[in-house]
């Protein structure tokens, strides 16, 4: 504990569990894409929350939405209807592909794969599911068997039992085609893998995987967790494929910022679980509908899926105009980036940090992610691209 650190931050490492690393600062304030630590300095944030803040910090419309709800009515059971949580299932089913009209609404990504994984289970009576190498779907248990990576698993051993669980190469079809048998409840997969490196789909990878759950009786569920609400340049990653799934789990941006998931699915799906089959106390809570509807409605008002790809398009060709030998390959789809080095990305993460001011974030050792909010300006995408530069040379 140096001198200098603060007594929030000296709180925070004494009582934090501390299973996240943490940096040594301290955030305190947002805005737009700009939060400023506990000494006034400020930073372009590229990492959002991990794709939360798609539509900025501290949003006013969501600001004045949670002021709003907090003065009239924050418990209120799914049990009991609310006017807000009504509000928001229109609202949301609204942008959400045609036939995905039934929504579990649950408080993270996590929860809401736990609840595609029981929902597929009784609407197929199938028990089997293909998964993606490189996936990413969750901590908690259930969501870890679908996840590949051994690092999140291994403390756990047998506790995360995927035994039940195919894993396919992300992008290969004829592996795809070997998995999906007629014990496959359901394939899981990201459009653009964001943890496994941001890796954007072939489009005929996911169209085979629609085609071939059809033709075997299994569900396409698309975790669009990092990829929904306008990250990629369209509301929901599906819209770049032409694909309608049979369900989609969500959560981070959904509501500006307030924790929020769920799992949107189609009426047959929905209505094979049987009553009471599932739950959750916080799920449709009127805080983060009152959020969720103002976040939708100001994503759509702003146009937040065509400036991500305007400004993604912008950002990479910024990114690929950089002349480094340490860059291998700029990738991504809308405003999910990453830069792939052929070195780790870390020193490079802590540089753009402590020395430029600029927030980022790895997706697997090699790559820097930049997951900025959609409202970020040219400016500051060139301020970030430039300080880049400078901390790779
Ligand atoms: C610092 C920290 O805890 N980071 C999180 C970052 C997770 C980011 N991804 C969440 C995610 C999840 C899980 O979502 P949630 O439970 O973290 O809300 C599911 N599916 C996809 C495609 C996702 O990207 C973690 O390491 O678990």
């Amino acid at each position: 504990m140096t001198s200098t650190q603060s007594k929030w931050l000296e709180a925070e490492l004494k009582y934090d569990s501390r299973v996240v690393g943490k940096h040594e600062v301290v955030m305190t304030r947002g805005q737009g894409s700009v939060v400023w630590d506990e000494s006034g300095r400020s930073y372009i944030d590229c990492v959002a929350g991990y794709g939360v803040a798609n539509i900025g910090h501290c949003h006013p419309d969501v600001v004045k939405a949670i002021r709003d709800q907090a003065e009239r009515l924050l418990v209120m059971p799914q049990s009991l209807p609310n006017d807000k949580r009504a509000e928001f299932l229109s609202e949301l089913v609204g942008v959400t592909p045609a036939g995905l009209d039934r929504v579990f609404l649950c408080n993270s990504g996590t929860e809401a794969m736990e609840a595609a994984k029981k929902f597929a289970i009784t609407a197929t009576g199938r028990k089997r599911f293909v998964s993606m190498k490189r996936g990413f779907s969750g901590r908690s248990l259930g969501a870890l068997a679908f996840t590949w990576e051994t690092k999140y698993r291994e403390p756990f051993g047998e506790a995360v039992d995927n035994r039940n669980v195919d894993f396919v190469t992300y992008g290969n079809i004829e592996e795809l085609r070997a998995a999906i048998t007629s014990d496959t409840a359901a394939v899981i997969l990201e459009p653009v893998q964001g943890e496994g490196g941001v890796r954007p789909a072939s489009p005929e990878f996911i169209q085979e995987a629609r085609r071939l759950t059809q033709e075997k009786g299994a569900l396409l569920i698309l975790d669009e967790i990092q990829t929904g609400f306008c990250r990629t340049g369209k509301m929901f990653a599906a819209e770049h494929y032409g694909v309608v799934p049979d369900g989609m789990t969500l959560a981070k941006a959904m509501a500006g910022g307030v924790p929020i998931g769920a799992f949107v699915m189609t009426a047959d799906v929905a209505d094979r679980m049987p009553a009471g089959g599932h739950g959750g106390t916080f799920g449709g809570n009127p805080l983060a509908m009152a959020a969720g509807v103002a976040a939708i409605r100001a994503m759509k008002r702003e146009g937040m899926a065509e400036q991500a790809r305007e400004k993604g398009a912008y950002f990479m060709e910024k990114l690929r105009a950089i002349q480094s030998p340490k860059i291998r390959e700029v990738r991504g789809l809308g405003l999910m980036i990453g830069v792939e080095l052929k070195e780790k990305s870390a020193p490079y993460i802590h540089a753009l940090e402590h020395e430029e001011g600029v927030l980022t974030l790895q997706a697997t050792p090699l790559v820097v992610r930049f997951l900025p909010p959609v409202t970020i300006s040219r400016e500051q995408i060139d301020t970030v691209v430039a300080a880049f530069e400078r901390v790779l040379n």
